[in-house]
């Protein structure tokens, strides 16, 4: 009999601010994205807390009446983890994990934390590694600044600062060391990409969660691991699919998130080469997920960051299966009919006409439907770019809908 391995989810407890930039439907919106995440890293959220502050308080992020709120809390239910849905300072971050005597997290720290436990190649954990050097580096200055307040400047610098100082020189080492491991895998990689020849290549990128690695399954015939959790894909892989015998090269990557840490787009870079390198871009979208327009937004944030917002691109909105709009009652004269009420022909519009019709997409890669439109799109879009790049064998791709018996 197989044994059931059961997980033991930790009790934790997320904080969050309202302030002018970030309303309290913002607020849960982030939270909600926090609770996914503590899941994936293996968190139970038990309770929220959320204050309205003008900024964040410089010591302890929230204010001292709510913190006491929250060490009760902590203390009664015996919760383990306290996360802060924004990036702490070294200080705050050691303030309150003695103030609150348990781990305190912030949302990078987090993200972090789940690229580890995923990371499956020694170059998915060598730039996860290095992510999280870079993350400790300022910390373990803020951890002297600490001491150094407490016990007073004069006499204290003996073996408290050479300690300090050497687990920062042992960290720095550490970062020059990955990066110039991740150097060597970066020029293996670089003649492994220049090796595939002239194939047109195409990369899937999107919001974590919506997709990608299923379209790529459906696509390349391939076993790519999909789970309904944040972050399943670190590693790129790259297959060779055919369309109507037209080959070409299609990257699955590892998803986006809101509010990424600097630190992980820096050392993903060579991940992110392959959309760097990429001919086209499929951009994935969740349209069931009531966020899906900020999540577009902060794909597209990034894609501008690592310099790959002006290839064309497909946008491919997935599991149109679950999508189901708010309800609109015509009777009441008070609620405003606004995007969250659209149909999902209403939402086909607005997008085609705002990326083209045939740069828009509406599919479920779970349910199949609308496959053989994507794929169609998907055959016109590579094809353009193919006959560009190779004009003379124009002859032998002929317009999707011309070959369409031909099965291949
Ligand atoms: N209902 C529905 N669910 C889908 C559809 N496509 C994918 N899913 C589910 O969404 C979840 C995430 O799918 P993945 O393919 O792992 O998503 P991903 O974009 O590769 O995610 P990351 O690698 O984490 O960035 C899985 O539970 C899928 O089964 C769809 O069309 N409809
Ligand atoms: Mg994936």
């Amino acid at each position: 009999m197989l044994e059931q391995e059961e997980i033991i989810y930790e009790k934790t407890v997320i904080v969050g601010l309202i302030t002018q930039q970030q309303s309290e439907d913002k607020l849960q919106e982030y939270l909600d994205e926090l609770e996914f995440l503590t899941y994936t890293a293996g968190g139970e959220v038990v309770k929220r807390f959320t204050q309205k502050l003008e900024k964040p308080n410089p010591k302890t992020f929230v204010g001292t009446g709510k913190l006491e709120q929250i060490e009760l809390f902590i203390k009664e239910n015996d919760v383990s983890t306290v996360i802060f849905d924004d990036e702490l300072s070294p200080a705050q971050q050691n303030n309150l994990s003695k103030m609150l005597d348990c781990k305190v997290l912030d949302r990078t720290n987090l993200i972090l934390d789940i690229f580890a436990q995923r990371a499956q190649t020694s170059y998915a954990r060598t730039q996860v590694e290095l992510a999280q050097f870079e993350y400790l580096l300022p910390r373990l200055t803020g951890m002297w600044t600490h001491l150094e307040r407490q016990r007073g400047g004069i006499g204290m610098r003996g073996p408290g600062e050479t300690e300090i100082e050497t687990d920062r020189r042992i960290v720095r080492d550490r970062i020059a060391l990955l990066k110039d491991k991740l150097k060597k895998i970066d020029r293996q990689m670089a003649v492994q990409r220049s090796n595939r020849g002239a194939m047109v290549r195409a990369a899937l990128v999107g919001y974590t969660n919506v997709g990608k690695s299923t379209l790529m399954n459906m696509m390349g015939k391939s076993e790519v691991f999909v789970e309904n959790k944040l972050f399943a894909t670190l590693d790129t892989t790259v297959r060779k699919v055919v369309i109507k015998n037209l080959p070409f090269l299609l990257a699955d990557t590892v998803g986006f998130i809101r509010k990424l840490p600097t630190q992980l787009v820096e050392s993903f870079k060579s991940t992110l080469d392959e959309v760097r390198e990429a001919d086209l871009l499929l951009h994935v979208v969740d349209i069931s997920h009531p966020d899906f327009e900020d999540h577009i937004e902060a794909v597209n944030q990034i894609l501008k960051e690592i310099e790959s917002d002006d290839k064309p691109t497909l946008m491919i909105f997935n599991k149109i299966d679950t999508y189901s709009p708010e309800h609109y009652d015509e009777e009441d004269l008070m609620q405003e009919r606004t995007s969250k009420h659209y149909s999902i022909g209403e939402w086909k519009k607005t997008w085609m006409n705002k990326v083209g019709e045939n740069n828009a997409i509406f599919i479920s890669a779970v349910e199949k439907e609308n496959i053989e439109e994507f794929r169609a799109k998907v055959y016109e879009a590579v094809r353009e770019i193919h006959i560009t790049r190779f004009p003379y064998n124009h002859f032998l791709y002929p317009e999707y809908d011309q070959n369409m018996n031909d099965e291949s």
